[in-house]
């Protein structure tokens, strides 16, 4: 038996993670849960799995929460920053997964890494803003990190078949999102509505806008690089409309390892819990004959500049990362307020990255932390801008 503690429990993620618990009741166990504001289904899981210990966002969810509790229920409630790392760490589990979205899950990162759980990752913030702090943390901590990002975990499956010194290149699929053939006149005009709506996957908010502006591919080179130690010349990325391919690993002579799957997170995630182990999974199966085609493009640059901004920002370095990683966040956010046009939310983060200036001294958490807030302010401060 495995003990879980769950950061974002009620999102898409942590919803896919009860579903592959539920699957194997005698293989893992879910001991802690931490979650924002959604207290109703929070309050469903308390009672389906029992843990001993749950976060809400703010002390009014406390109150909320017991109420829809059976008086019965012993579960200890914690609340805001120092509850989700009360979780992140909580003695009772012997792994942490983190699917809380946002810069939000980079201290409950670090907490479990300091409490030496083993982490599953799907929050790839945590990456973005804080790779080498938290590699080096994790390497320090003998802790093992597994990716639940479904490219990152393609690849790490493909890299258990070579030796790190043999590999020649990753390449990151990207399925394109809901816009991939949009002109760049319709760029300007679509709504959230339609940016929301994943051709292939169904995931929360703020990934599925970033997939649309193919922001998250951005993210997600930035998360490989740290998490597989390969410098961004290394790391490419692949349109694969299809979404069946979710990445590939090149080696020196020529060979190409991929992973194939139906799009379905489950998988995955169910990876990350069990390995090496891979467990029978009651999902649908890819048959690749109703697959028919798998096609592949190169990404367009032109209406779909976040890539290229996202490796500028890995190149430059220090906290630059960071700054892109909030100055999305206000974007995205905006844009799903109506208060930002689709097209301009790259052009957001892009001018927030011209306005930084890197600091001297380590690149330490207050460092880091230093840079989002300002990333914030300064997103802040431009968006009326660009708003009118
Ligand atoms: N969805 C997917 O298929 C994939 C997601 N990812 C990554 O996984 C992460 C989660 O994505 P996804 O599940 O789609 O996101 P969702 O928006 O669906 O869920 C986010 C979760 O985080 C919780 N949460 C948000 N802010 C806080 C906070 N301040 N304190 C505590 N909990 C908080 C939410 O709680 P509540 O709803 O209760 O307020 C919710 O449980 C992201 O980093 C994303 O990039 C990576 C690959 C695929
Ligand atoms: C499921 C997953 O891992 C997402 O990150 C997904 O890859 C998003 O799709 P895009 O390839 O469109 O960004
Ligand atoms: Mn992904």
């Amino acid at each position: 038996m495995k003990t879980l503690a769950l950061l974002g429990s009620t999102g898409s993620i942590g919803r896919n993670v009860c579903a592959v618990v539920r699957q194997f009741p005698e293989r893992f166990c879910l001991r802690a849960l931490a979650a924002g504001r959604n207290v109703e289904l929070l309050a469903r899981q308390v009672r389906e799995f029992r843990p001993e210990l749950v976060s809400v966002a703010d002390e009014a969810q406390v109150e909320s929460l017991a109420a829809l509790l059976p008086p019965a229920c012993r579960v200890r409630i914690v609340w805001g920053e120092d509850g989700l790392c009360e979780v992140a760490a909580f003695a009772g589990a012997q792994m942490t997964v983190n699917a809380v979205v946002g810069a939000a899950g980079l201290k409950p990162t670090l907490a479990a890494i300091q409490a030496g759980r083993e982490l599953g990752l799907a929050n790839k913030e945590t990456l973005v803003m804080a790779g080498s702090l938290v590699m080096t943390a994790a390497a320090r901590a003998g802790v093992r990190l597994l990716p639940i990002d479904s490219e990152h975990s393609a690849i790490f499956q493909a890299l258990s078949a070579g030796r790190r010194q043999d590999l020649r290149r990753l390449l990151l699929t990207a399925s394109g999102g809901p816009f991939r053939t949009t002109s760049m006149a319709d760029l300007e005009r679509v709504t959230p509505e339609a940016a929301l709506a994943h051709p292939r996957w169904s995931m929360g908010k703020k990934i599925s806008v970033d997939s649309a502006t193919l922001m998250n591919k951005g993210l997600e080179v930035i998360e490989a690089r740290w998490l597989f130690d390969v410098p961004p010349e290394k790391i490419e990325v692949l349109v694969h409309p299809q979404s069946i391919v979710h990445s590939l690993v090149e080696y020196q002579d020529g060979a190409v390892l991929a992973q194939l799957g139906i799009p379905d997170m489950r998988l995955p995630i169910a990876c990350a819990l069990s390995w090496p182990e891979r467990l029978p999974l009651e999902m649908p199966r890819l048959d690749l004959t109703a697959a028919r085609s798998l096609d592949f493009f190169a990404p367009d640059p032109i209406r779909f500049p976040a890539l290229a901004l996202a490796y500028a920002a890995l190149r430059a370095g220090g906290a630059s990362p960071t700054v892109l990683n909030a100055a999305n966040e206000v974007a995205v956010a905006a844009f799903l307020a109506g208060k930002l046009c689709f097209s301009r939310i790259v052009t957001l983060v892009k001018k927030t990255l011209e306005g930084w200036r890197e600091r001297p001294g380590e690149l330490n958490l207050g460092a880091i932390l230093t840079a989002d807030a300002w990333a914030r302010q300064e997103a802040a401060r431009l968006l009326p801008v660009l708003s009118s």
